[in-house]
């Protein structure tokens, strides 16, 4: 398993080691040992899987209070990911990292707590797979910001996403009512 810094370096890319024989493959998604081991200890609460037809968008999403870590994998063809720190005093407040997740290369990316999270699909179906660490799903903490708010420039692969009727009527992070606090 490799672990790798991203422009956030809170927010790793993971890749873990495949063993291909001729059955097929076996790889660990994770392991709390090993993954203690490299620095990154996570107690999972919830396990999500989404599909989505080409041309996706969803998010950004997190939530405040109750918030969550999300370790992110594609199940099934290709997405861009995407995880924003929203955490207020945060000297990288506001900025983003964007990689591609492949289930044919079958990375993955650990987004922690205070991050809002979003994604474009650029297959025809695209499954992910998340688990989710800090709290599971309350419904009153769920919080979105807008997909395409220009202060965080995400440079998406789809110009007018198929999005949910939330994400549609997100605020700006400028007016988001409610945002983590950064720990001093
Ligand atoms: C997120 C979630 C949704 N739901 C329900 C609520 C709703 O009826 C239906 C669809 O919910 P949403 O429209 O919020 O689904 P979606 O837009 O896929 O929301 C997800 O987006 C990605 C980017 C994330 O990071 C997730 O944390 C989550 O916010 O599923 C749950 O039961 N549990 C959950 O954990």
């Amino acid at each position: 398993m490799q672990l790798e810094k991203t422009a956030l370096p809170e927010v790793l890319m993971i890749r873990p080691k495949v063993f291909g024989d001729d059955r097929g493959f076996f790889l660990e998604r994770w392991n709390r040992e090993a993954w203690r081991e490299a620095g990154l200890e996570l107690d999972f609460v919830q396990l999500n899987h989404s599909s989505s037809v080409r041309g996706t968008v969803r998010g950004l999403h997190f939530q405040e209070p109750r918030a969550q870590g999300k370790l992110v994998f594609a199940l099934k063809g290709t997405l861009l990911d995407i995880a924003v720190d929203v955490r207020r005093g945060s000297p990288t407040f506001g900025r983003h990292v964007a990689v591609e997740l492949d289930a044919a290369e079958r990375n993955q990316l650990w987004i922690p707590p205070g991050f809002a999270h979003g994604f474009a699909t650029l297959s025809d179906e695209t499954e992910i797979i998340y688990a989710v660490t800090g709290s599971v799903y309350a419904p009153d903490c769920d919080r979105a910001i807008r997909w395409d708010d220009p202060a965080i420039g995400i440079d998406w692969p789809v110009r007018e996403p198929i999005l949910s009727a939330k994400d549609r009527a997100a605020p700006l992070l400028k007016d988001a009512p409610a945002l983590p606090g950064y720990p001093a």
